[in-house]
């Protein structure tokens, strides 16, 4: 198990800038984004300056690979979202690959386009803590390992155990999720500051989320 604490991060991430100062360090943050809130940008963004990382790019899945997953909304819609969350924030972009592409987006398959697509980039792919646990279910997850350095935000209630090398970053908790505020909109509560206000002009202005279950 290979674990590593906030203190020891910028040592690490310097040793692999230093190793070969020529590559670039990028993070991707892959999600559903339905919708996109701000627990996704403070990750994003906490992850990307305590690594001192050159961009973070939050990835929109065309279909999610778990297979009890529910349907989401309109990929349109998904990542018209993410453009304006990200659009006051320079160090935050979108990678649209797996949008391009058909089908279930494995991860690994992504990041094997990625690598050879970028060779002189080393790529830091960012999860939530909840994610951890599922790590071993991954498609290909010992190759993807070879392709990637996870990053883990840890998220209240749930373990950082794993057998996958990860570093984690200290993030404040945050308890939002992508499912609550669905089921607050539905039921017309507010979601005034959870995500940005010009995402939820948009959501008002589409209509999105009024009639989930
Ligand atoms: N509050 C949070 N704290 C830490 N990580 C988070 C948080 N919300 C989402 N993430 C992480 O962000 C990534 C993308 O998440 P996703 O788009 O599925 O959002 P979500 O809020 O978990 O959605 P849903 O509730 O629909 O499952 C995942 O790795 C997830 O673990
Ligand atoms: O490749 C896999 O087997 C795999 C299994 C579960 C999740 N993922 C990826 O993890 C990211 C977060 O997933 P989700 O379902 O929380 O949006 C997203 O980029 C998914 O494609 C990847």
């Amino acid at each position: 198990m290979k674990q590593q604490v906030m203190s020891n991060v910028q040592t690490f991430v310097e040793v692999e800038k230093q190793t070969n100062s020529k590559r670039k360090q990028v993070g991707i943050l892959g999600g559903t984004f339905n919708p996109v809130h701000m627990a996704h940008l403070i990750m994003a963004d906490q992850v990307g300056t305590s690594l001192g990382l050159e961009k973070v790019y939050l990835m929109p899945s065309n279909e999610p690979p778990h297979v009890d997953h529910k349907e989401t909304i309109d990929a349109t819609h998904r990542l018209k979202m993410l453009e304006l969350a990200i659009e006051d924030n320079p160090l935050l972009a979108i990678e649209k690959n797996e949008l391009e592409r058909e089908g279930k987006s494995y991860t690994y398959e992504t990041m094997k386009v990625l690598t050879e697509k970028y060779p002189d980039t080393d790529f830091y792919f960012i999860i939530g803590g909840d994610m951890v646990d599922y790590l071993p279910t991954w498609y290909k997850i010992d190759e993807l390992t070879q392709l990637v350095q996870f990053v883990g935000v840890k998220r209240p209630g749930f373990s950082t155990e794993s057998s996958y090398p990860i570093i984690w970053i200290d993030v404040p908790d945050m308890n939002i999720s992508s499912t609550d505020l669905r089921k607050k909109i539905t039921q017309g509560c507010s979601v005034n500051y959870l995500l940005p206000k010009n995402v939820l002009h948009y959501i008002q202005e589409k209509g999105l989320y009024l009639d989930e279950k």
